[in-house]
């Protein structure tokens, strides 16, 4: 082997690596060998420096690290528009909760871990960290696509379609963490949903097991300020002080939402190296408050991105989830220079990675690093001209402007066609599953 063989040299009009520096770099290449990045290079020396067997020239593009969609639900994709413009309780209760026990299964989590794969990649997400039932079906899914993924396996005290209660739950996970774990595009973390359907007791081996094991943790905190209300009432303690009690405050734990914080809570979690998920777009949805990201940022504290599910949000679009954490943030601080469009993009890239504990795999587009990237055509009306182009990408640009996807230098979509999955099937599988839960719904309204 030639030192300056490579598999695939992307030249791009613009390349965002996110660090080590922030910004765009002008006409540069990238170039991947076995899976990973091995150079980025002015695209007038890549050529003499280096032979590919592929050269893809994207002169309108803005190419970035895939995107990290740092928590969601893939398989709710099949529930998006079944229950909207509601609060969060109810939302759940009496409508996301009964639905569940009806219709979860393999056949479900596969078939809406499919439409969701289909539709991140369509929209430049390249990685994932999702809670959801049947972790191991959404695994062989991420696979299939060739996308990259941490899934966390639901920890819950009551029974559901996928196990009794607890003990049964963290079997599971520790016979998936250990089937999986020399899978690099997978990682199996523990996902106990919400202190408010998690006793102590589970949480205890929750943490016990994740160190033994090296998981990350996943958990929807602080979501609204009921959720505090019901807390205080019931224990006289609110639900992050209880979880501090218990130990779980760490670099392990991904605290998801985090809408209600205290000063002193905001110096926990930065103290504690917590990592915290905002999901601007589902909080503004359910109208459960607004997470206090620059001073979290300004603390310390890494705070990665997330859509949340389908059903709340009700897309899976990292390019809109970061316009609008970014204007988001400024209106919540009065403060114009919040979250700016290099801070927002790497919210959406290495914050969600390092949350994941993948930050030395994927995020950036640094070498030594999977070739985990997608393409931006900014060449588009409604993205000219071009001053900044990260601003462009972050104010302006839309999903459809990503014609391209690599994931650990494997194409997984080519001028907006996919190459791994099968559109027109997954779209009839979701008609057909919409058909069998609206026919459902519709009789049970009638027996009513
Ligand atoms: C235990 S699997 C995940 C569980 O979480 C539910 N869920 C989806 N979105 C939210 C949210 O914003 N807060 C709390 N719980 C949520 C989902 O329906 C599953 O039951
Ligand atoms: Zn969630």
């Amino acid at each position: 082997m030639t030192d300056n063989r490579a598999d695939l040299i992307v030249q791009a009009r613009w390349v965002a690596p996110v660090a080590p520096d922030t910004g765009a770099l002008a006409d540069h290449a990238l170039v991947v060998r076995d899976g990973a990045i091995v150079d980025l290079l002015p695209t007038a020396l890549a050529a003499r420096k280096w032979v590919a067997d592929d050269t893809v020239t994207l002169d309108r593009h803005l190419l970035i690290p895939g995107l990290v969609n740092a928590h969601t639900h893939a398989a709710m994709n099949l529930f998006r528009g079944l229950a909207d413009d509601l609060p969060l309780m109810t939302w759940l209760e009496q409508h996301i909760w009964p639905a569940e026990g009806r219709w979860i299964g393999e056949p479900f989590v596969r078939d809406g871990a499919r439409l969701a794969a289909a539709e991140m990649i369509r929209s430049g997400t390249t990685c994932f960290g999702d809670m959801y039932f049947f972790p191991e079906t959404t695994a062989r899914v991420v696979m299939e696509a060739g996308l990259r993924a941490a899934l966390f396996a639901p920890i819950l005290d009551f029974p559901t379609p996928m196990g009794d209660g607890p003990d049964d739950y963290l079997r599971l996970t520790t016979r998936a963490a250990d089937a999986w774990r020399h899978e690099p595009r997978i990682t199996i973390g523990f996902g106990p949903h919400a202190p408010y359907t998690v006793s102590d007791g589970p949480l205890r081996q929750v943490l016990t097991l994740a160190e033994e094991l090296d998981a990350p943790v996943m958990m929807h905190v602080h979501e609204t300020a009921g959720e505090i209300h019901s807390a205080v009432e019931a224990n006289g303690e609110r639900p992050l002080a209880r979880l501090k009690q218990l130990g779980l405050l760490s670099p392990r734990l991904m605290a998801v939402h985090m809408t209600q914080l205290l000063d002193e809570e905001i110096q926990w979690v930065a103290d504690t190296g917590t990592q915290v998920v905002h999901c601007p777009e589902s909080n503004l949805k359910l109208a459960s408050g607004f997470c206090p990201v620059q001073r979290l940022l300004d603390a310390g504290i890494n705070v990665a991105l997330g859509t949340d599910g389908a059903a709340s949000n009700n897309d899976l679009d990292m390019i809109g989830e970061t316009r609008t954490a970014a204007l988001l943030a400024k209106g919540v601080s009065l403060r114009a220079d919040a979250v700016s469009a290099d801070q927002a993009l790497r919210m959406a890239t290495l914050n969600g990675a390092r949350a994941l504990g993948l930050e030395q795999r994927t995020g950036s587009l640094e070498i030594g690093k999977q070739a985990d990237m997608v393409a931006v055509d900014l060449g588009a009306l409604e993205t000219q001209p071009v001053y900044d182009p990260v601003a462009q990408l972050v104010y302006a640009a839309t999903r459809d402007q990503v014609t391209h996807s690599w994931v650990a230098g494997r194409c997984l979509m080519r001028d907006r066609q996919l190459t791994t999955l099968n559109a027109a099937l997954i779209a009839k599988n979701a008609g057909e599953w919409r058909d069998k839960i609206a026919r459902a719904d519709h009789s049970s309204e009638n027996e009513q």
